[in-house]
């Protein structure tokens, strides 16, 4: 597609179509071997990064989970509480369907992780300890420094964030904004796990383009010193997923230290 030609998305908020957001990047395909697929765009060594990252602690908090919960997945025996939160109402709106066990989207990416992680649970299992696992699901705006309103959650011992704070920001500039802002939320000590594309200007679906901000390693680690951040773990992950343009995306532990 001649992406020069699109109208890219400005408001997250209007345009933002959760269901076409699963069947894009979290619903089964048909490949033509008749095996089926997920697009899957942040989780692969995921997992692995909690591990090396030592991501364990009371709270977790999941920051632009979209209408999914691939980011907490590996979070099911490290933590106790999982806060999911996103700017998009309809987003929040999915989240809680699921929660109160009114969806089955969930199953495609957690029956991807059980077998990509070799995980020795059912898919029906994982779904349910997830699910009660969710202690708080919210409303949150990363570009401003009151993210979070008149909510109130305790400082959390761990973010993640997978595909958010390049799709919220513009460029580095607003992206280090970003991570300024989500900052307070943790407890000193606390780590920040990042799951965020690199080389991307664009993702797209249904028959939107959303711009993200274009992010080289170099970037993220510069971000991470300045806003005070220790990297304690980083590895780049090539992947194409389909409808979008960037190639690859770091998975990163920083550790607050200031
Ligand atoms: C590419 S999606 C990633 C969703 C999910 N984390 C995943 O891994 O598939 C980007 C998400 O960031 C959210 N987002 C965009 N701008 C935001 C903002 N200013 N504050 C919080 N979330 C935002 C969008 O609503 C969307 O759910």
């Amino acid at each position: 597609m001649d992406t020069e030609k699109q109208q890219y998305v400005t408001d997250y908020v209007t345009d933002f179509d959760p269901r076409a957001y699963m069947d894009a990047f979290y619903s089964h395909e048909i490949k033509d071997s008749g095996n089926t697929v997920l697009n899957v765009p942040f989780l692969d060594n995921l997992n692995t990064t909690f591990i090396e990252g030592d991501i364990r602690g009371q709270r977790i908090l999941d920051i632009g989970s979209g209408p999914c919960i691939n980011s907490v997945l590996p979070a099911f025996q490290r933590f106790e509480e999982i806060y999911l939160s996103d700017l998009v109402q309809s987003n929040l709106r999915a989240l809680e369907t699921w929660r109160s066990g009114n969806s089955t989207d969930m199953l495609p990416v957690i029956e991807y992780f059980v077998q990509s992680e070799g995980i020795s649970m059912s898919v029906k299992e994982l779904n349910e300890l997830v699910r009660n696992k969710i202690s708080g699901i919210f409303e949150i705006d990363v570009r401003r420094k009151d993210l979070l309103g008149d909510i109130q959650i305790p400082a959390v011992d761990a973010i993640v964030s997978s595909g958010c704070l390049e799709s919220a920001a513009a460029d580095y500039e607003s992206f280090s904004n970003c991570v300024r802002n989500i900052t307070p939320l943790m407890k000193q000590g606390g780590k920040l796990v990042l799951s965020t594309a690199l080389y991307q200007t664009y993702y797209k679906f249904g028959s939107k383009v959303f711009k993200t901000a274009y992010l080289k390693p170099e970037d993220i680690r510069d971000c991470l010193s300045l806003c005070g951040y220790e990297v304690l773990y980083e590895k780049q992950v090539p992947k194409k997923v389909k409808s979008a343009d960037g190639t690859a995306y770091i998975c990163i532990v920083a550790q607050k230290i200031v």
